[in-house]
């Protein structure tokens, strides 16, 4: 499998060496605007090869698409983070032109190609994507779900004191503060839900924590995280390059699913060799059907600032 990475910043380069660790991949190609940089972060991956175990290739190119040609995947993770006090919202004026750009160049090196979308606000941009392209629905996912679920699952392991392998737990809707619906009642420690062990209180805490986890990480760094970003990535690629058919929340294109259309959100999905092969449509209480619809509004909000 060849996978190309746009972007050699902070989810860039994490995204590229977690898949490079993992050694599922053939060839991994990062590509940066500037001048270099995308050459230097793979040589730099490249020597801890030996160190790490792992036969893939990681080259770098400043802007040359041909050599991302014939990737299986692309991920776009090129644009602006946000700074502590923005919201992701915030970023669509500058990253959309962007996305939009890369998308096309991609498209044109790999026809064929699934890509996975970062870049924020990530929803809207996967909408674009889908907008812009004629790429097929199941061969454009947004990545979000996957990372809130795991900072989900590390709230839950952290209030119940359980280890995270003891803890399931998924968010769907949109990837913003606002917008993530952590199912808590749903949410499980080896099968039993997590309500048998949490007061409300607790719990509520648990899912405030968890929708502001993105905003949290960026006031202690600075900047917006990385490494979760680069391991939730990583793992969808995995699913895609070995056909395993797990399940992970992806932002896709909604056409009646979850009562829901014309915008892309975080919905479960079954990730395989096609990409997305199946939305699963869980059922929802009623007010976990609300939260989404309430998170589908913000979407569609924000998608409604695009220039298409
Ligand atoms: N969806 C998610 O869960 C998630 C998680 C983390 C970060 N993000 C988003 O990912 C994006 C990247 O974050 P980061 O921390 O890696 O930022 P970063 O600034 O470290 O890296 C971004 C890189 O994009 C490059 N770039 C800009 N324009 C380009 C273009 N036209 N072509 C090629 N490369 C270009 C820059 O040179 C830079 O190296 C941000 O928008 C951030 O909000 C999303
Ligand atoms: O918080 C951000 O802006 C980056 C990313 O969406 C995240 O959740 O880490």
């Amino acid at each position: 499998m060849k996978v190309s990475v746009v972007g050699a910043g902070a989810v860039g380069a994490s995204c590229a060496e977690y898949i490079a660790i993992k050694n599922f991949a053939a060839e991994v190609v990062i590509l940066d605007i500037k001048e270099g940089f995308a050459e230097g972060k793979a040589m730099d991956l490249m020597q801890t090869a030996s160190l790490n175990g792992f036969d893939t290739k990681i080259t770098g190119s400043t802007s040359d698409y041909s050599k991302t040609a014939n990737s299986d995947v692309c991920i776009i993770t090129s644009g602006i983070p946000r700074k502590p006090g923005m919201t992701r919202e915030e970023l669509i004026g500058i990253n959309a032109g962007i996305v939009k750009t890369v998308s096309a160049n991609l498209i044109e090196h790999s026809p064929n190609t699934i890509i996975i979308v970062v870049s924020n606000p990530m929803d809207t941009m996967t909408y674009l994507v889908h907008k812009t392209t004629g790429l097929p629905k199941n061969k454009i996912i947004g990545m979000g779900g996957a990372l809130d679920s795991a900072r989900f699952k590390y709230r839950l392991a952290e209030a119940l004191g359980a280890p995270i392998s003891d803890v399931d737990g998924m968010v769907i809707g949109g990837h913003s503060d606002k917008g993530m619906v952590p199912l808590i009642g749903k949410a499980a420690r080896n099968s039993v839900v997590v309500s048998e062990f949490l007061s409300e209180e607790r719990m509520d805490q648990v899912v405030q924590d968890t929708k502001v986890g993105g905003a949290t990480l960026t006031g202690l760094l600075g900047t917006s995280a990385w490494y979760a970003p680069g391991a939730a990535v990583s793992a969808m690629v995995q699913a895609i390059a070995c056909d395993t058919k797990k399940i992970f929340p992806c932002s896709a294109l909604l056409e009646g699913e979850f009562g829901l259309s014309d915008l892309s959100i975080g919905v479960p999905c079954v990730l395989g060799a096609n990409g997305i092969e199946k939305i699963v449509e869980i059922s929802l209480t009623d007010a976990e059907k609300a939260k989404l619809v309430e998170s589908a509004a913000g979407v569609k909000a924000t998608n409604g600032l695009l220039e298409l």
